[in-house]
């Protein structure tokens, strides 16, 4: 994006601070945070598009979009500030509509707050990573924990591709694989599909009916969460159902049953039913989600179940799991959400009790190697065996 008009206001002293009697309303501060956005896809697959749309669109929301250097996480944690001779340097653009648009390279979480401090208040905010960033790596950050220390919050991440070279991107892995931990196999398309609370399959126009339905079932067989949506030159006209208000770690949607199809053979979706769990069985749970996340093992018995594949040592699946939703209904009537990006995961009440015990309990796992151990006879023996033993 380009701009002719750059609004440098960076000298002010800032106004001092008076000290009030009002008192804060936890609540209110936590309903005032700015939902963030992250718009990630592969290069040229039309992040700088879809965003310059949305800025140039008519209508009543006050966006900022940030468009970075997100890479990985170490030039993120490397510089919390943007330093440019000592002094810290913004550069923003601002648009009829009230949206604003800024460029900063190597910024954190803190850095952006800062930033929207001082810029005031945003409907949303919406950053665009760099083509070859692994979203996995930036989402942690903006999900935080001590969620009211944060004025921002991690609202989804929606994963732009190419509907013209998704596919050869996708299977050419001696160009696109990332030869860093995630493995062989894994491309850096195949980490932005798996993170994606929404997939926008775009360039349209430049491919068949036909090969769009052939992108959507190999997306789909990926990611049986995300949701998927075709576009031309990026315009989504639902702005508000595609891309802002996705609340995708706060709430788990339908956890809707994946596709059978799974025509890509690096990253899966399986989706496991949970029963009604006693207080045992939900520490069951928790002791078992780590130990794929964490220690990537799916617990077996002694013998029979297994994480590897019998008789050859030499093949044991690597697992990685990248993105986790679930809900859990609890024998006394309580209903869980549990969501994870990662290593990373929270197991929380549910904001609506009724509808989630109404949906029943459910784990759904995105990853790599889910095709080649059962998780669902593991899930099953391990939540069982507190009883049994
Ligand atoms: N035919 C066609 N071209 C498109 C479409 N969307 C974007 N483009 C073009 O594709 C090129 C890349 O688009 P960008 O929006 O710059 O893509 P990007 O993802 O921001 O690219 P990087 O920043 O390099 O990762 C540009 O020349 C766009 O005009 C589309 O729907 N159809």
């Amino acid at each position: 994006m380009s701009s002719d008009h750059f609004d440098l206001d960076d000298d002010e002293e800032p106004p001092a601070l008076v000290s009030t009697e009002i008192p804060l309303d936890l609540e209110d501060l936590q309903l005032s945070k700015a939902p963030i956005t992250i718009v990630t896809g592969y290069l040229g697959a039309g992040k700088t598009t879809l965003l310059n749309y949305i800025l140039t669109e008519q209508h009543s929301k006050k966006i900022a979009v940030i468009l970075n250097e997100f890479g990985n996480s170490s030039d993120i944690e490397k510089s919390l500030t943007v330093q440019k001779d000592g002094q810290q340097v913004e550069e923003w653009l601002e648009l009829a509509n009230g949206c604003i648009c800024c460029s900063v390279k190597d910024m954190g979480v803190a850095a952006i707050e800062k930033l929207m401090e001082r810029r005031g208040k945003f409907d949303y905010i919406l950053l665009e990573t760099t083509g070859l960033a692994d979203p996995g790596n930036i989402a942690p950050m903006f999900w935080l924990d001590e969620a009211l220390k944060s004025t921002i919050f991690l609202d989804g991440i929606v994963t732009l591709v190419d509907a013209a070279n998704i596919i050869r991107t996708l299977e050419d892995q001696e160009a696109f694989s990332r030869d860093d931990e995630a493995g062989v196999g894994m491309t850096t398309a195949h980490l932005q599909i798996s993170h994606a609370d929404v997939v926008v399959i775009n360039k349209a126009d430049l491919v068949t009916r036909e090969e769009i339905e052939v992108v959507k079932q190999r997306i789909a067989g990926m990611n049986g969460l995300a949701r998927i949506i075709v576009t031309e030159k990026g315009k989504v006209d639902n702005l508000e159902e595609w891309l802002l208000d996705l609340k995708a770690y706060e709430t788990v949607g339908e956890l809707k049953t994946p596709i059978k199809t799974q025509l890509d053979e690096t990253i899966s979706t399986v989706s496991l039913e949970l029963p009604e769990l006693d207080e045992e069985m939900l520490d069951s749970l928790d002791a078992w989600i780590r130990s794929l996340l964490w220690e990537a093992e799916v617990p077996s018995p002694p013998k029979g179940l297994g994480d590897r594949v019998p008789g050859d040592s030499s093949k044991q699946p690597i697992l990685d799991i990248h993105r986790l939703k679930g809900r859990a209904i609890t024998k006394t009537g309580n209903a869980l959400l549990i969501q994870g990006v990662r290593e990373t995961f929270e197991i929380f009440d549910a904001p609506d009790q009724n509808s989630a015990i109404k949906a029943g309990g459910k784990l759904v796992l995105i990853g790599r190697g889910l095709r080649d151990v059962d998780v669902n006879e593991s899930l099953k023996w391990f939540l069982s065996r507190g009883r049994a033993e």
